[in-house]
């Protein structure tokens, strides 16, 4: 990290303005429990990777117990291209045979979760990388889906392969590790009751794990500036209500729609915001928790 220049007084300043603000968010926040999604979308070039990092090792620097879920959803889609696997996604979810489930743990708990660790470990702090299988930490079930046929009007299941959902995850394991100075990072894998390996939409995983550690706050990074309406603006504020209302109208469709089903479940559980921001921007981490006019879009209760 670049130190502060205390020969230039404007630079000076700026920063002194910043840490004035910071301070009091800082002082709420210590001994809480923030959850980071980290989505493929949101990794970028590796200068945002390196400062992401350095942000996730600040967060533990002042006292708060980060824990990161990561993506990799355009990563595995480049290797299945590699490998001339096709693959396509309902209701953003990647319909996952036996083969696509082996790569999909093999880019999630491989080189995506090592290249994090790395990069926090980098940046100074100890981060520990954990797939959903590690210690029994993700148990899942194979995700059962359905929708209603336009045409027939009749209740279809659809068949995603080896798509999970989360039935339990060791909020206790992760809570042994934070107090330990660790910074946990994990791999949306889960493992199924007869040692199946399932493949848990990324935000799903994260929601799951901020409901089991009791997270004050839950954080999404994606690729956009958060809930944009029809006509492409920003929407800060979202109601429960509100947010199912688009998912209905069609403003919100895509990879977008497991991330408000998540940040709902997250509120009714709990916790005090969920909030999705933009992980392209510098510092977003930061300016989200220790500003007061935030970033992205907050999903509440009402
Ligand atoms: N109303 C909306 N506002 C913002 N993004 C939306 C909306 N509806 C759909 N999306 C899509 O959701 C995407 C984010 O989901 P996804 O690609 O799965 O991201 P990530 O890899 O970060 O999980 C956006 O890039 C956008 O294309
Ligand atoms: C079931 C399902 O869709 N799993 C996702 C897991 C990775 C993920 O969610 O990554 P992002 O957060 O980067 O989108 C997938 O296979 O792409």
């Amino acid at each position: 990290m670049k130190p502060i220049d205390l020969t230039r007084r404007e630079e000076w300043l700026s920063k002194a303005d910043i840490l004035t603000e910071a301070l009091p968010f800082m002082r709420r926040y210590n001994d809480k429990t923030v959850v980071v999604k980290y989505g493929g979308h949101a990794m970028g070039n590796d200068e945002l990777a390196l400062q992401f990092a350095a942000d996730i090792v600040l967060l533990k620097q002042v006292g708060m117990h980060p824990i990161v879920v990561h993506g990799g959803g355009p990563q595995i889609g480049r290797m299945l291209e590699r490998l001339a696997i096709k693959s396509e996604f309902v209701d953003g979810l990647r319909v996952t045979d036996k083969e696509t489930v082996e790569i999909v743990e093999m880019v999630l708990s491989g080189a995506i979760n090592k290249g994090i660790v790395a990069a926090i470990n980098a940046a100074g702090g100890r981060a520990i990388g954990l797939s959903g299988k590690d210690g029994g930490l993700i148990q899942a079930r194979q995700l059962r889906r359905t929708k209603i046929d336009p045409d027939s009007n009749i209740e279809k299941v659809l068949d995603l392969g080896f798509v999970g959902e989360p039935v339990k995850v060791e909020g206790d394991m992760l809570h042994r590790l934070v107090v330990q100075d660790l910074i946990p990072v994990v791999a949306p894998i889960g493992a199924g009751a007869n040692g199946e390996t399932f493949n848990i939409n990324a935000d799903t995983a994260a929601g799951a794990v901020a409901a089991a550690v009791d997270a004050s706050r839950f954080l999404l990074l994606t690729d956009v500036a958060g809930v944009l309406d029809k006509e492409g603006r920003l929407m800060p504020e979202l109601t429960v209500a509100e947010a199912q209302a688009l998912i209905a109208d069609g403003t919100i469709s895509g990879g977008m729609i497991p991330k408000i089903e998540t940040c709902i479940d997250a509120v009714r559980g709990g916790a005090e915001g969920a909030v999705i921001i933009d992980g392209r921007v510098q510092h977003g981490v930061l300016l989200e928790l220790f500003t007061s006019h935030g970033m992205g879009t907050w999903i509440k209760a009402e």
